[in-house]
């Protein structure tokens, strides 16, 4: 068996402007342009592996090129909330180009119950564009990517993994909605946990995660080394951030000196390149964290 398209694999490290930026000249971004390597970040995108994906960012194609992969065999997406750079249909669409396909098997995409109804008005706009009132023809395109509401603390199987939506301190652009930070149980047993996007979590996100002891947690630390941001902020992490939920999940037991810790979901607004950001956590981190870049594995 192919074993990377059976390995967890980080498509893509980046926040919505990826960096470089496109629009951007600062230091940080020049600094990417010139030297490539860990620096350049696609938007956040993760692999379970071949049937399940985190995200499905506007970068999926270079990544899968980076990788080389293909979503052959893709059949369950977990979105975690409705951003443009976590949520792009238009990709999916594509599989109707394709000549060689695994059959008419659909595309499952879930959203948490708070993005859904933004997410299915979203596939509805982008499927029948100006023939919005084509049922039939809608009803066809649901059949093929059909849009589940996961409900926050329900585990739900999904591909072979057992899948847990708990709530993140971030928003989506529907009404109210809660990004899904996701607990998953793998298929070797292993506890998971995909947290991004969030800031400092919800107590009631600490305390349900009291009950699990986490072998992996990937989390977002948007803002890197950037050190005005205060303490306990919601919306996004940096470093000290960073620090101060994973003292937290130590002190509940959650995860351990065994936990295997990556951070992800990186902009350009701090000073830390790659290397410098790896060697502030090894310096600051309770347990040891790996700065993630684009198509790295986890073993
Ligand atoms: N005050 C802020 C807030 C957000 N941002 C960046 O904008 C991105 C929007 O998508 P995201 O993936 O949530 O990451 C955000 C920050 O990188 C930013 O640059 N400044």
């Amino acid at each position: 068996m192919n074993t990377i398209n059976n390995s967890l694999i980080f498509l893509g490290t980046g926040a919505a402007e990826a960096i470089p930026a496109f629009f951007c000249r600062c230091g940080y971004c020049e600094h990417a342009r010139k030297h490539g390597g860990k620096d350049v970040r696609s938007r956040s995108a993760f692999r379970l592996n071949e049937n399940v994906h985190i995200d499905l960012g506007p970068d999926l194609f270079h990544q899968l090129v980076k990788t080389g992969l293909d979503v052959h065999d893709l059949t369950d997406v977990l979105i975690t909330h409705t951003h443009s750079d976590h949520l792009n249909f238009f990709e999916m669409l594509l599989k109707d180009c394709a000549v060689v396909t695994n059959g008419n098997k659909p595309v499952r995409i879930y959203v948490s119950e708070t993005a859904y109804s933004w997410a299915t008005g979203m596939f509805r706009q982008c499927v029948l564009g100006d023939y919005a009132n084509d049922e039939q023809g809608y009803k066809q395109w649901q059949q093929r990517f059909p849009i589940t509401a996961l409900p926050y603390y329900e585990p739900a199987s999904i591909g072979g993994y057992t899948v847990t939506p708990l709530k993140g301190t971030h928003g989506g652009y529907g009404e109210g909605e809660i990004a899904a930070n996701y607990l998953i149980t793998l298929p070797d047993r292993r506890i998971f946990y995909y947290a991004s996007d969030t800031g400092y979590f919800f107590e009631e996100t600490f305390t349900y995660l009291e009950k699990v002891k986490l072998d992996i947690l990937v989390m977002e630390c948007t803002f890197g080394g950037d050190e005005s941001r205060g303490d306990y902020v919601k919306g996004h992490l940096d470093l000290k951030n960073f620090n101060l939920v994973l003292d937290r999940l130590l002190a509940n037991g959650t995860i351990d000196q065994g936990t295997k810790v990556y951070a992800t979901h990186i902009n350009h607004k701090h000073p830390l390149h790659h290397d410098q950001l790896q060697d502030a956590f090894d310096r600051t981190s309770p347990v040891s964290v790996i700065v993630a870049f684009d198509g790295m594995a986890i073993e």
